[in-house]
C-alpha cells in the first residue's frame, strides 16, 4: 500500500513524534488506564502515552488557531455569534480501528480539556438501513458511497456547526447488521465533536458541500491491506463469540453453524466487499487528512505524516 505523499507530509518515525510535548504531562490515573482497558483491554497503554498525548496538544494548536479566526471573523462583521464546535473527522478503511482510535481520542481530550464537553458520532448511522439498500439493490454495496444519506449527513454537521441543541445522530449496530429504528446519540452542543466513518474525507458527487467542509482537524488510519484484513476477520470472530448466545444477532447462524465455513464468507465479503471499497473509495482520501497515523503489527502506530500545509 502506498505511503503518504512526501512533498506535503512531514514523516515523523514514532521515537521523533513521541518526543514532542512530553513535559509536563500528568501520568494517568489508575481510574483512567482501567476506563481505557474496560472498552478494549487489548490497547496499548505506551501508545496512549506515546502517540494519543502528543496529538492532543496539536489538537490544542489547532483549536486556538480556530478559536482565534472565528473571533477575528465575528470582530471584522461586527457580530457575535459565539464559539461553534471544533469538529475532528477520523477516517480509515472498515476494520483499521477508526471507531477505537475515536474512543481514546474522545476520552484523551476530555481528560486534557475538562471544562470541554467531547461528543462522538459514526458515519456508520447514516448508512440506508437494510431495505432501503434493497430497494436500491445495494445491499452488497454497504459502505460504498452510495450506501450513505449523504444529505442527511450533511445536514447535521451543518446544524451541529450552527449551534442547534439536542440534535439526534441515528445508529448502525454491527450485531444487527442494520440501523436501530427509533435509537440515537444524542449531539448537544459540544465544544468538540469527533465524526468517524470510513467516507468522512469523501468528496462525493452531486454534493455542493462536502462532509470535510465541517472539518477543524482530521486524521486518517492507515495500515497494510493484509494487516487490516486480519483484524477484520479477528473482529469476526468476536462478533461470532458473541453472537453465538443470542439468536437475534445477525451472525447467530453463522456462529451456530461450521466456523471453517463463516470464516470462508467473511474473506469472501473482506475481498469482494470492504478491500474494494478501501482501494476505490477509501485510500484515494488519505492524502486530505491533516495527520495520518500509521499502524502496523498488533495496532502499534510506528509512523505519523502531518500536512504541512
Ligand atoms: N489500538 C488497538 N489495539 C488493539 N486492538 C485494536 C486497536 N484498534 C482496533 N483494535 C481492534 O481491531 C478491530 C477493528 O477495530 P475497530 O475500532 O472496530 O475498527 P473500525 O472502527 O475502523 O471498523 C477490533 O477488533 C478492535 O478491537
Ligand atoms: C458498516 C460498515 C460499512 C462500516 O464499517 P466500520 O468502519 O464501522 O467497521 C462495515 O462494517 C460493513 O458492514 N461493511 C459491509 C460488508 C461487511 O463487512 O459485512
Amino acid at each position: 500500500m502506498e505511503t503518504a505523499n512526501p512533498i506535503n507530509y512531514y514523516a515523523l518515525s514514532r521515537k521523533t513524534w513521541q518526543s514532542f510535548y512530553r513535559d509536563g504531562i500528568p501520568p494517568l490515573s489508575e481510574a483512567e488506564l482501567q476506563q481505557i482497558k474496560g472498552f478494549n483491554d487489548q490497547i496499548s497503554l505506551q501508545d496512549v502515552r506515546d502517540i494519543y498525548i502528543p496529538l492532543t496538544h496539536l489538537i490544542h494548536v489547532y483549536m486556538k488557531e480556530y478559536e482565534s479566526l472565528q473571533l477575528g471573523k465575528d470582530l471584522f462583521m461586527q457580530q457575535y455569534t459565539g464559539l461553534t464546535p471544533f469538529v475532528i473527522g477520523v477516517a480509515g478503511s472498515v476494520a483499521v480501528g477508526k471507531s477505537t482510535t475515536a474512543r481514546l481520542l474522545q476520552m484523551i481530550l476530555a481528560r486534557t480539556f475538562p471544562k470541554k464537553d467531547v461528543q462522538l458520532i459514526t458515519t456508520d448511522g447514516f448508512l440506508y438501513p437494510n431495505s432501503e439498500l434493497e430497494k436500491r439493490n445495494l445491499l452488497s454495496r454497504k459502505g460504498f458511497p452510495e450506501s450513505y444519506d449523504m444529505p442527511h449527513l450533511i445536514q447535521f454537521l451543518n446544524q451541529v456547526k450552527s449551534g442547534k441543541r439536542g440534535l439526534k445522530a441515528p445508529v448502525y449496530s454491527h450485531s444487527v447488521y442494520d440501523i436501530i429504528p427509533d435509537a440515537y446519540d444524542l449531539v448537544d452542543q459540544p465544544d468538540i465533536l469527533i465524526v468517524e466513518g470510513i467516507n468522512v474525507l469523501q468528496l462525493p458527487m452531486n454534493e455542493q458541500i462536502y462532509i470535510s467542509d465541517f472539518f477543524d482537524f482530521s486524521v486518517y488510519v492507515d495500515a497494510d491491506e493484509a494487516l487490516i484484513e486480519q483484524w477484520y476477520l479477528e473482529r469476526f470472530g468476536a462478533l461470532l463469540d458473541i453472537a453465538v448466545k443470542d439468536p437475534t444477532n445477525f451472525y447467530y447462524p453463522y456462529a451456530k453453524g461450521n466456523r471453517d465455513e463463516a470464516f470462508r464468507m467473511a474473506k469472501k465479503v473482506w475481498q469482494d466487499v470492504n478491500l474494494k471499497n478501501l482501494t476505490d473509495f477509501i485510500l484515494p482520501t488519505k492524502n486530505r487528512a491533516d495527520l495520518i497515523l500509521h499502524k502496523t503489527t498488533h495496532h502499534k502506530i510506528d509512523k505519523i505524516f502531518l500536512r504541512k500545509y
